[in-house]
């Protein structure tokens, strides 16, 4: 069931600070309708239960929290700071809603709804969180060219294990795919890389099949000591044959679970409670956590020579491609029997049917294949020792409904420009930090525009930035990430067709040759807030503005962020104080009476509107710049008049 209600907002320069959840928020967002003032649209969807739909009702409430949301009346600014950082936009809606007064605004992506492909069966739970954001298509089985002509008009893609996201996937979209959401855990079957090249965040669902997975590991590990599979085709066969397919028993025994993540955890934990000893074999994981279950974390030598049973449950990259093949085959215990629900590369094939035949190994159980489907011949397949199921360790119920869920939450919420905890190819930057940078998101990206319309020749050379943050807070307790990504987004547009958000901003900035090192200043100031200002400098680089270069000879802008909004606060040695809003004229003159006004009525001959002045001087009469803010873009008549003023020593100006 959908219900549906229309929450007005009257928020100005004031941020919801509220833990509240479920009933209270709603109640919060609707005393918000006495003091309307404009109209936004939210659907809530209430699922099986209350506490679902409650749930849902403080994650968009939190979300709101999250992106310090500040909506004015002036609505491009309505939209959130964090469209920067993913790029897209809460803007007027089209509504053909006969009860609307005034403006009225929904979520939505330039004020159309998201295309949203899903090429998988996904949980119907997950179709309804999909479908209350945008169009959802569900096409399965395509092929790869079918994709490749369909990505072009979709947002967002949602695959299982089944649909290969290549580069050309990618290309093919032409920028406009910006999230694929993989409804499971393994991402060998998407292009990462490309991903990150083309700014397309990349999400999985890696919890919700957890469980699902170590209950087939543990369940082809019992059927496969007991003969279960063979037993039963041979009674189908109407045979009864009790001496042939005696088992062995796995108490006592020892299972090396290889790969102690999410599932090896999980299967560690019933193993034992099968009375197994446990050992297990991850590069990675920490002894205490192992020792904690009673696992014994051992080498990889060690695992594969001592174990009975052996459960893969790595992924697939490549340090683990074909990580069991002849050789390692050959460290084994003679009559191991292995069980793999991780990834069928992991192992190589061909070894295995070998291992096989020479006894090595007495008994496998795959789910997984390096092809899938594995070719009807297969030598593995049609082995007698081997035990299948068609890649089945997600295939439950339960599970299938947990991971559509969570990926549709988590495609939404990057369709929404929020940063998912379950970013593969974007750093996982926590709420609380999104909502205090936000401001200085906003700053970071101006001053890189400013910064790189200062660079003369344009700005294509440049191939060195340095970031000076200076900060009241202690060393480690200020992630930049986000700042620096605006930064690199700042400079890199306005020279290039390169669409920049955090997903690509720092492979963007490296593959264009620009290194962005960055420093950080303590200075007195309220830990509070988290930046006092930040100093962008180009390096090398002459300006056409030369009062942009610092004494160190490099451009050099500074801003701040006061009352919540971006300011220009020095350009190379000089003090101003402008908002950065507009667009800018930033000019050296002679410091004598008399220059505001004939400047100012330059401007207001050619009809271009003042918002702004800020005048900083070295010394009394001697030079002063002066930074201008405009709301239109002053014409070639107006810029060469002020050209003209004699005591105007050089002038530029800037878009903001
Ligand atoms: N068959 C299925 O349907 C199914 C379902 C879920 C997961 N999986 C697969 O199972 C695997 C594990 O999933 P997960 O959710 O536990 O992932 P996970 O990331 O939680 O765990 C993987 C673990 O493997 C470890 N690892 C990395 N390199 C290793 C190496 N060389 N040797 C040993 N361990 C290594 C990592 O440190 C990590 O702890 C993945 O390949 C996933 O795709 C399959
Ligand atoms: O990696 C996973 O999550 C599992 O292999 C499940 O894959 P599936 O979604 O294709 O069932």
């Amino acid at each position: 069931m959908t219900t549906s209600f229309r929450i007005p907002l009257y928020i100005i320069n004031q941020k919801f600070s509220t833990k509240q959840k479920g009933e209270k928020a709603k109640n919060s967002f609707l005393k918000l309708m006495a003091c309307t003032k404009m109209t936004f649209t939210f659907n809530f969807t209430s699922r099986s239960s209350q506490c679902r739909s409650s749930k849902r009702r403080a994650s968009i409430f939190s979300f709101f929290n999250a992106n310090s949301l500040r909506l004015s009346s002036h609505h491009s600014h309505g939209a959130l700071v964090f469209n920067n950082v993913l790029d897209t936009r809460v803007s007027r809606s089209n509504s053909k809603d006969k009860n609307k007064k005034g403006g009225e605004y929904c979520w939505g992506l330039d004020n159309e709804k998201p295309t949203i492909l899903v090429t998988e069966k996904l949980g119907e739970a997950g179709l309804v969180v999909l479908r209350e954001l945008g169009h959802v298509e569900c096409a399965y089985g395509l092929s790869p060219q079918e994709l490749c002509s369909k990505i072009l008009d979709c947002d967002a893609l949602i695959v299982r294990s089944g649909t290969k996201v290549t580069r050309e996937v990618f290309e093919a979209s032409k920028g406009r795919l910006k999230v694929v959401g993989r409804a499971g855990v393994g991402i060998d079957n998407v292009d990462l890389h490309a991903a990150t090249e083309f700014g397309c965040i990349v999400v999985n669902a890696p919890t919700s099949n957890t469980v699902a997975a170590a209950e087939l590991a543990i369940a082809h590990l019992a059927a496969m000591a007991r003969n279960v599979a063979k037993a039963d085709a041979s009674m189908k066969a109407g045979k009864w044959q009790r001496n042939k397919y005696v088992g062995v028993s796995m108490v006592g025994k020892t299972v090396a679970v290889m790969g102690f993540g999410k599932v090896g955890t999980e299967v560690a934990r019933r193993a034992k409670a099968l009375g197994m000893n446990v050992i297990a074999h991850d590069p990675y994981a920490s002894s205490d956590r192992a020792s904690g279950i009673g696992v014994n974390l051992v080498s990889f030598e060690e695992a594969i020579s001592s174990a009975d049973f052996i459960s893969l449950h790595m992924p697939l990259i490549p340090s683990t491609d074909k990580i069991l093949n002849s050789s390692t085959f050959a460290k084994m215990k003679k009559g191991v029997r292995i069980i793999n629900v991780a990834r069928g590369g992991v192992m190589d094939e061909d070894d295995m049917v070998r291992a096989l035949d020479d006894g090595i190994v007495s008994q496998a159980a795959l789910d997984v294949f390096t092809e899938e489907p594995p070719p009807k011949d297969s030598k593995l397949v049609q082995h007698e020792n081997v035990t299948l199921t068609p890649h089945l360790g997600a295939s439950t119920k339960e599970a299938q409904e947990g991971v559509a869920i969570e990926i549709a939450e988590a495609v939404v919420g990057a369709l929404k420009g929020q940063l998912s905890a379950t970013a593969l190819n974007a750093p996982a930057v926590p709420p609380q930090v999104v909502s205090e940078l936000a401001p200085y998101v906003v700053l970071a990206e101006k001053l890189g525009r400013v910064a790189v319309q200062l660079v003369s020749g344009g700005g294509s050379g440049i191939k060195a930035v340095k970031v000076v943050y200076r900060s009241g807070r202690s060393r480690d307790d200020l992630d930049t990430r986000l700042v620096r990504a605006m930064i690199i987004k700042g400079i890199i547009e306005p020279i290039s067709n390169s669409v920049i958000n955090l997903v690509n901003a720092d492979f963007t900035a490296k593959g264009k040759g620009i290194h962005i090192s960055e420093e950080r200043v303590g200075v007195e100031s309220s830990p509070e807030q988290p930046l006092d200002s930040i100093q962008l400098q180009i390096l090398n680089m002459g300006s056409k503005f030369a009062s942009a270069v610092s004494e160190g000879g490099h451009i050099s802008i500074e801003g701040k962020v006061k009352y919540g909004t971006p300011h220009l606060t020095c350009v190379g040695s000089l003090d101003v104080d402008v908002s950065l809003e507009g667009n800018l004229i930033l000019y050296r003159q002679v410091d004598q009476p008399g220059m505001i006004g004939r400047v100012g009525s330059i401007l207001g001959k050619h009809n271009v509107n003042v918002s702004f002045m800020s005048l900083g001087r070295t010394s009394r009469r001697k030079m002063a710049i002066v930074a201008i803010g405009v709301d239109e873009e002053p014409n070639k008549e107006a810029l060469h008049d002020i050209g003209a003023v004699p005591a105007i020593q050089e002038f530029v100006f800037l878009k903001l």
